[in-house]
């Protein structure tokens, strides 16, 4: 049980990264193309208070954005609106508080966001964690379940009429979901989605990456399928140098230092990925990708499953108290 539960994962998992820091070694970031002005749009990023979640706040607003930074950190998100405005770009930024491990937390910021009347055009929902140990959230969620996936998937449902509202055919509103590379070695414990049997951090944080992937499909075609003006994407930003990585092994930080420095990305070039699909006029209208580099890409096979995309959202549904589709 331990050798399939724990080893396993972690094995496949450092083979993605190996993977991944082999194709960064030998290929450079993709360049952001010109990219259209956002006045008057509206974005909301999680976890904008630093890494990847606050370059992509931060060129959002540059572009004209009215972007509110969702996150668990008031301090970081106070010094990142600081930040932003010091840059004197044409868009606004602003922080609110979102505690996306409780699901109370979450129904609070979508009803009060919902209460201004604000249209919404962009949410990137990149908040994230990587490798923590065994822990629950306050509704008794595995950490890396609720936090990287159902919260985001609480968030996003919460706040699809005000997306669908304001979209337009031609100028649609648009999903970002951050996933990784490291949902290839992602699998899905319908039975165990919480992982209680035998606990994994890697399993548990490639599974939520994965069930990123199956959300952004299965809403897509529901989207589409409603004719709604509502593009859907997942985003990988390859490996990237940020505070993600603080729950390492000491070895494995030990390890990971020199590497970093030479073959990660920084957080404005990671970022780069999302700030494409929400904002580059070459992904108007398009949904369903799998987006890696500037280009879409195959993402797992499991991914695909179109029978587990709706197994995990009407799960989902039950676990978050929302009617199935
Ligand atoms: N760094 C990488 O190599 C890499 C690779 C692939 C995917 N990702 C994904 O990118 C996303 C951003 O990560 P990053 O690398 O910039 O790391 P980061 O640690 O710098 O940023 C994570 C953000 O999530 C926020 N957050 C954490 N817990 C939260 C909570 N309970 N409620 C609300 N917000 C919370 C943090 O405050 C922070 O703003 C994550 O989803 C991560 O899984 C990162």
């Amino acid at each position: 049980m331990w050798l399939s539960s724990v080893l396993v994962p972690l094995l496949r998992l450092y083979l993605c990264g190996v993977k991944v820091l082999f194709y960064q070694m030998f290929n450079r970031s993709f360049t952001l193309p010109v990219l259209p002005k956002q006045n008057g749009r509206v974005a909301i990023v999680t976890g904008g208070t630093r890494g990847m979640g606050f370059e992509t706040a931060r060129h959002l607003a540059s572009l004209g954005m009215h972007v509110i930074i969702a996150g668990n950190e008031r301090e970081e998100g106070t010094e990142a609106v600081r930040k932003i405005h010091e840059e004197g770009g044409k868009g606004k930024a602003e922080f609110v508080f979102v505690d996306l491990t409780s699901l109370k937390s979450v129904r609070q910021f979508a009803q009060t966001f919902r209460d201004r009347g604000l249209p919404l055009h962009v949410l990137v929902n990149n908040a994230g964690t990587m490798l923590v140990p065994e822990r629950q959230t306050e509704d008794g969620f595995e950490f890396h379940f609720c936090l990287n996936y159902l919260g985001h998937f609480l968030l996003t449902n919460l706040l699809l009429d005000v997306l669908k509202k304001s979209g337009k055919q031609g100028c649609c509103s648009r999903i970002i979901n951050m996933s990784s590379a490291t949902h290839y070695a992602g699998v899905i414990d319908m039975e165990d989605l919480n992982r209680r049997i035998c606990y994994s951090s890697h399993g548990a944080y490639s599974q939520s990456k994965l069930a990123l992937v199956l959300f952004t499909y299965f809403l897509q075609e529901q989207l589409t399928a409603g004719g709604f003006a509502v593009t859907v994407n997942a985003v990988d930003p390859g490996m990237v140098d940020t505070a993600l990585y603080n729950n390492l092994w000491s070895l494995a930080q030990a390890l990971k230092k020199p590497v970093a420095k030479t073959l990660f990305r920084t957080p404005a070039e990671g970022a780069s990925i999302s700030i494409y699909a929400a904002a580059a006029a070459e992904m108007e209208g398009v949904g369903g990708c799998y987006l890696y580099n500037g280009v879409k890409t195959q993402s797992s096979d499991l991914s695909y499953d179109s029978e587990l995309q709706v197994k995990l959202w009407k799960k989902s549904c039950e676990l978050v108290g929302l009617q199935k589709a």
